[in-house]
């Protein structure tokens, strides 16, 4: 199969991003696709919206798995393109279209081209949320296939097409999402003294809680409080009864997680008492950090500076993003990496137009190494 038609695998699913569970036409459309392949060396599954598929090796001795996520995120699209999004309001920002057409060209490739040892790939659901990866090792479907080691990669749009960038140990941050409700007393506008406004105490919510990172967190240390969503109110000439706020926070270690959250319940506390009004915290759903296992990360990238002429190697420093990928890497060794797509345009923006050649560098250097690490010996 040419290259091009995984770049219009990667444009067909960039027309059906679907919420995290709910990837109900793409993972037909990849269940459609492997029937169109050869069928004898295949195993196929699903686990709920998610796809598990066993590609067997002529002299197994491992199974090395190669993991993309699935699922969309909640945004406009404002891309130029002519195959934008059908699904209103939902978009592939996050660049799971391009890992999905990655995952199906390597796949297409062993299919074909046998190595060794068995491989699997993993179509996981969900990683924006509520988290996919977790449940998904804990599946049978999973257990009954576990692999040796596991990989994946993730869009960078700051790097140019033809580079990778990773590190050896933490690359990515644990997560929390972070979820506040604030019950007021709404009413007119015109008598702010005979209600509770929450806008108006939302309002010093996000503000205090600017002072938790700041304030109460080693400056040697890292962490983050993202507020992206702020609702309360039905009208302007009406005093809102009800405010919430969605956000994300993210940390390095844990123990600043836990400081983080204990200072967020300690300010939703001085809001109640100040704006006389309840609250309610939900954390939502959490992720373990990435952290790449080391001997395998210096391996790859030592491989990557030998052997791959036509690929610059990044040492990159750690990020505040978040990827339930992690729960694979905290149980199975591994690593990710990020793959350059030179785009002006952030992950998770609405504008965000990841250079297509990079899906065929991908396909190509995974493909090299997976063949490199299938003629190395096991380590016991
Ligand atoms: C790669 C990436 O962008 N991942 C997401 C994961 C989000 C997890 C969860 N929904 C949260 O917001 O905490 C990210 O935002 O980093």
């Amino acid at each position: 199969m040419s290259t091009s038609a995984f770049v219009q695998i990667r444009r067909d699913l960039h027309q059906i991003p679907e919420p995290g569970f709910q990837e109900v036409k793409t993972q037909r459309y990849i269940l459609d696709y492997l029937n169109s392949l050869p069928q004898e060396r295949m195993q196929i599954k699903t686990w709920r919206t998610g796809v598990l598929v066993r590609v067997s090796g002529t002299n197994p001795q491992r199974t090395i798995a190669w993991r993309t996520d699935m699922d969309g995120l909640p945004i406009y699209e404002e891309t130029s393109y002519p195959f934008r999004s059908l699904h209103e309001g939902y978009m592939h920002a996050c660049g799971h279209d391009m890992h999905m057409a990655i995952a199906l060209g390597l796949l297409t490739h062993f299919v074909h081209h046998p190595i060794s040892d068995d491989l699997l790939f993993v179509f996981q659901p969900a990683e924006e949320g509520p988290g996919g990866a977790e449940p998904m090792m804990q599946s049978e479907e999973f257990a009954a296939w576990r692999p040796d080691c596991i990989f994946a990669l993730h869009i960078a749009p700051e790097y140019p097409v033809g580079h990778i960038a990773t590190k050896p140990g933490i690359l990515f941050a644990n997560t929390s999402e972070l979820f506040v409700d604030l019950l007021g007393k709404g009413g007119h506008a015109a008598f702010p003294h005979k209600t509770n406004d929450m806008v108006v105490a939302a309002s010093h919510l996000v503000t205090q809680l600017q002072s938790v990172v700041a304030r109460n967190i080693d400056p040697l240390d890292s962490a983050v409080i993202t507020i992206g969503k702020i609702v309360g109110g039905t009208k302007q000439n009406i005093i809102a009864e009800k405010g919430r706020l969605e956000g994300t926070i993210r940390t390095f270690s844990m123990e600043s997680m836990i400081r983080v959250k204990g200072r967020i319940e300690a300010l939703v506390k001085g809001i109640e008492a100040g704006f006389e009004c309840s609250a309610e915290i939900d954390y939502g759903c959490g992720y373990c950090q990435v952290y790449n296992e080391e001997s395998l990360t210096e391996a790859f990238m030592e491989w990557v500076q030998d052997a791959c002429p036509d690929i610059t190697l990044i040492h990159c420093s750690e990020a505040m993003t978040g990827e339930d990928f992690g729960y694979f890497l905290s149980e199975i060794p591994g690593f990710l990496f990020w793959l350059g797509v030179n785009t002006p345009f952030g992950l998770h923006h609405a504008k965000i137009e990841p250079n297509e050649e990079a899906i065929d560098v991908a396909i190509r250097t995974v493909s090299r190494y997976f063949v490199y690490l299938s003629s190395q010996p096991i380590k016991a």
